[in-house]
Parts: structure tokens; C-alpha cells; sequence
């Protein structure tokens, strides 16, 4: 960041250098300054040392600096943040201490979650509050007076503003804008300014994390920083190093087979499929499904318990490919992904570098397979100008591909089917408010076929390929 972008327009975020290439963490924990008990908690999860990112925020944080902290996907951005909070906290024990505003719902809970792991053991409440929940359920939560609340900002935004007695204006100390440059969007520019106005503006500390950061000073400003510090692990934007990434150049009418076909090939792998669009993640998923497949959708349109069911269901492996929109490109946090595949190619660059990141979490490794169309070319262009290098081709045997034409021709026009008929029920429909089509997708046992190789390609005997 330059000093024309820095906050408040006059001062500078001093940088933290990165220690470069060869820059093993060799501090503790407690090198850190984190008191005993949370070292314990950390070790409890597995983490030995810090990772990169909280080795150089945490100390920072807790000499109570404000901070923009940009690092890689899977990084542990979420424990840079959650535990000098709950040092912070664990020093002057206050309900209602944190709030962390994310996009997305899914990452709310799963922010929740890592802050119970690091701090329930030690009496930290924490609330969890996002939209398609029950509000008089959170509200009765909220009476509780958490210390920690875990918020998307509309919802926190509708219990500012009607669930009565409560107020974030007194006690609150601590702000963190998880996935901050998609937080500071317009698209939530309403609900973050007024939010922003009911929260105390003096005494309180900032926090903004992302893999990606927005560079526009009035984005910035909008957090309201005081005099913060830049923590940036990686001076470009960087993909992990074991994120294995691959493009496939296939005209648009052979996506879904090329689909089918890689899915095939790498049976036993666990997959993240990106669409554009809701219907797109139906589809896809109804013609996988036609096909033996153990697909789930997840998209905005679902109700919010559908979505967590979804998730759950991936998340225990029970279906081993996830159909999803950019509603879980950010932040989830899943670590057995093997596959990231862009049906469609996101059409803002950034999203990719988030995309991308659901694998090769925490030091392990994984595969991110594009799909370039006719009509994506400038895109895609962008998203190498972005990540600064130049991927390699997937390799296919298209005589291969081409053999499970006739199959997924059909399963593609069941699926077709099958959704005409969800709309048509919808619009029949005696209980829906919005198109929540994903609603009526049966994901009932009887639905999910057998999880088999798709005849009509290759010889059943390769092994799994990662
Ligand atoms: N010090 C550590 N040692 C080992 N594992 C860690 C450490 N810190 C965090 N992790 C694990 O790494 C994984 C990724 O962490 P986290 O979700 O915080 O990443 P992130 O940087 O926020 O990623 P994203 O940009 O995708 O949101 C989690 O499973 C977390 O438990």
C-alpha cells in the first residue's frame, strides 16, 4: 500500500516484511507473548508452531496495533485473528467483546466453531449470527451476552436494529472483517456503514484479513483504522506452492462431458465444482447424479438448513462432490478437498485465488482445474495476469472423453428434465418465498445411486489420481 492509499489520508501502514523464501517459522506460540492456556488450546488442535501469518500478526495485535493482514487461502488467517482477541479477553473478560462480520453464512459457523475450539474450554461464549436462521433463537442467544459475536452483516444489522436491549455501542472492543475487501463491497455498503455507526468508534481495535485485499483507499477507509499495520505474507498474490493448477481449453458444449470424464478418472478424490449461476449448480448436479454420481448442490437460493445439510453431507464425505456458486469460494475451510474444478471461470479474477484455495489447505496438497470456453479467453486471461504465471494444459485423451458422449447427452437431458419439473412445481408452489429450486433437490439415500465408474471410457482399473 502506498502512502496515497493509506488510511484517515495521512498515515502510512508501516509494512512487516515477509522473511522471504526461507522463512521457517521457528517461534513458538509463546514466543508470540500468548499465555499458556491458549498455547495449550492450539497445541490441542494440532498446530505445533504458528503458521507465517500469525507468527507476524499475533504479536502485533496484541501490542494492540490495528491490522490489514493479507495471506495466502488456508493460511490461518482465523487463529492470527481469534487469538489475541481471546488473550485480550481472557486479560479483561467483557460480554460482548468481538465482532467478526464474513460474507457468507457457511464461514460465520465455521469462524464460530474455531473460536469455541480456541477459547470454549475457558469460558468464551460465542454467538453465531447470519440470515435464514430463526431470529428469535439468536435473539434469546444474544440475551446470554456472549463475548464473541460471529456475524454476516445483514443479519447482525436487522438485530441492531430490532432485537430490543441489544447494543454493541458500550463494550465492544475488537472488529475483524473476515474476507475484509469482499466485506467492504458495495454489496454490503449499506449494512457495513450503518453497523459501523453502531459500534463505539473510539478505543476499539480493527482487524481485516483476506487473501486478497482491496488496494482503493476509500474501501479502506470505510473500516475506519487507526494508524493500522500491514501484514503481508506474500508480496503478490500467490497460490500455495503444493496447489497443483491446470487449464483445459474445451468448447462449450463439451464442459459437462469433460466433466464426467475427469471426475471419472479421479475417482476417490473429493471434489469442489464451481458455477456461475443456482440453476447451474442443478443441473450439474442432477446430471452427475443421473450418472451414479454423489453430487450435492450448494447455493444461495437453498434455504439455510438445506445449505448446512449440504455441507455436512460434504464435509463428512457422505457425497464426495460439491456443486457450489461463489457462496463457497471463500474462507470454508474443509480440508479433505482434493479437486477444485471452474466449471464456469469466475468472472471476477479475485475469486479465482479464493476458488482455488478451498484445497492445498494447511500445507497439503491439491488440484485446481479450470475450464476455458470459446467465450472465456479474456477472463482467463486476467486471471494469469492476476496470479502473475502461466498454467499448464490439463492433459485428456479426447478419443477417451468422447466415448461417454451418449451417456451424458442422456443423463444432461434427465437433468433438464427433472428441473423444468422443480420450477414447474415451484411455481404451483404453495409454500416457497423465493426460487429456492435447491429445496426441492431429493437428496434421500434412494437418490444417489451407487458411486460407480461411468462405463463408456477408459480401462475400470486406474488407479486414484490426485
Ligand atoms: N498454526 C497452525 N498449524 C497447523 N494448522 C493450522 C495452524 N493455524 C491454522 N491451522 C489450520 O489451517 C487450516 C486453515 O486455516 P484458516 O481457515 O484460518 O485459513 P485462512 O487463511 O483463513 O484461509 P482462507 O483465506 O481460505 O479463508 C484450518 O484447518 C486450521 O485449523
Amino acid at each position: 500500500m502506498s502512502s496515497s492509499e493509506s488510511d484517515n489520508g495521512n498515515e502510512v501502514p508501516e509494512e512487516v516484511p515477509s522473511d522471504g523464501e526461507d522463512n521457517k517459522v521457528t517461534k513458538t506460540f509463546h514466543d508470540l507473548g500468548l499465555v499458556d492456556a491458549l498455547c495449550e488450546n492450539c497445541e490441542k488442535l494440532g498446530w505445533k508452531k504458528p503458521s507465517k501469518i500469525q507468527a507476524e500478526a499475533i504479536p502485533l495485535a496484541l501490542e494492540g496495533r490495528d491490522i490489514i493482514g493479507l495471506a495466502e487461502t488456508g493460511s490461518g488467517k482465523t487463529g492470527a485473528f481469534a487469538l489475541p482477541i481471546l488473550q485480550a479477553l481472557l486479560e479483561t473478560p467483557t460480554r460482548l467483546f468481538a465482532l467478526i462480520l464474513t460474507p457468507t453464512r457457511e464461514l460465520a459457523y465455521q469462524i464460530g466453531e474455531q473460536f469455541d475450539k480456541l477459547g470454549g474450554s475457558l469460558g468464551v461464549k460465542t454467538c453465531v449470527l447470519v440470515g435464514g436462521m430463526d431470529m428469535v433463537e439468536q435473539s434469546v442467544l444474544l440475551g446470554k451476552m456472549p463475548h464473541i459475536i460471529v456475524a454476516t452483516p445483514g443479519r447482525l444489522m436487522d438485530h441492531l436494529q430490532n432485537t430490543k436491549g441489544f447494543t454493541l455501542k458500550r463494550s465492544l472492543k475488537y472488529l475483524v472483517m473476515d474476507e475484509a475487501d469482499r466485506i467492504l463491497n458495495m454489496d454490503f455498503e449499506k449494512e457495513v456503514n450503518q453497523i459501523l455507526a453502531n459500534i463505539p468508534r473510539e478505543g476499539r481495535r480493527n482487524m481485516l484479513f483476506s487473501a486478497t485485499m482491496t488496494k482503493k483507499v476509500v474501501k479502506l477507509q470505510r473500516a475506519s483504522l487507526s494508524d493500522p499495520v500491514k501484514v503481508e505474507v506474500n508480496s503478490k498474490y500467490q497460490t500455495v506452492d503444493k496447489l497443483h493448477q491446470y487449464y483445459l481449453f474445451i468448447p462449450l458444449k463439451f464442459k459437462e462431458l469433460y466433466l464426467v470424464h475427469i471426475i471419472n478418472e479421479m475417482q476417490g478424490n473429493s471434489f469442489i465444482i464451481f458455477c456461475s449461476t443456482c440453476n447451474g449448480t442443478l443441473k450439474l448436479a442432477l446430471m452427475l447424479r443421473n450418472l451414479g454420481m454423489a453430487a450435492i448442490p450448494l447455493n444461495g437460493h437453498m434455504s439455510q438448513n438445506k445449505r448446512l445439510g449440504a455441507l455436512n453431507k460434504f464435509k463428512s464425505k457422505s457425497r464426495s462432490i460439491l456443486i457450489a456458486t461463489d457462496v463457497a469460494s471463500r474462507g470454508l475451510d474443509i480440508p479433505h478437498v482434493d479437486v477444485v474444478i471452474n466449471f464456469d471461470i469466475p468472472t471476477h479474477s479475485k475469486d479465482y485465488i479464493h476458488r482455488v484455495g478451498r484445497t492445498a489447505r494447511a500445507g497439503r496438497s491439491g488440484k485446481a482445474i479450470t475450464f476455458v470456453s470459446q467465450y472465456d479467453v479474456e477472463l482467463y486471461q486476467r486471471i494469469e495476469q492476476l496470479i502473475g504465471k502461466k498454467l499448464p494444459k490439463f492433459q485428456t485423451e479426447e478419443n477417451e472423453v468422447m466415448t461417454f458422449q451418449d451417456r451424458v447427452n442422456e443423463a444432461t437431458r434427465m437433468a433438464k428434465m427433472e428441473l423444468k419439473d422443480m420450477e414447474e412445481r415451484k411455481k404451483g408452489g404453495k409454500r416457497r418465498k423465493r426460487g429456492e429450486a435447491g429445496d426441492d433437490f431429493d437428496d434421500s439415500e434412494q437418490f444417489i445411486g451407487v458411486r460407480k465408474r461411468v462405463k463408456g471410457g477408459g480401462d475400470g482399473n486406474r488407479k486414484k489420481r490426485r
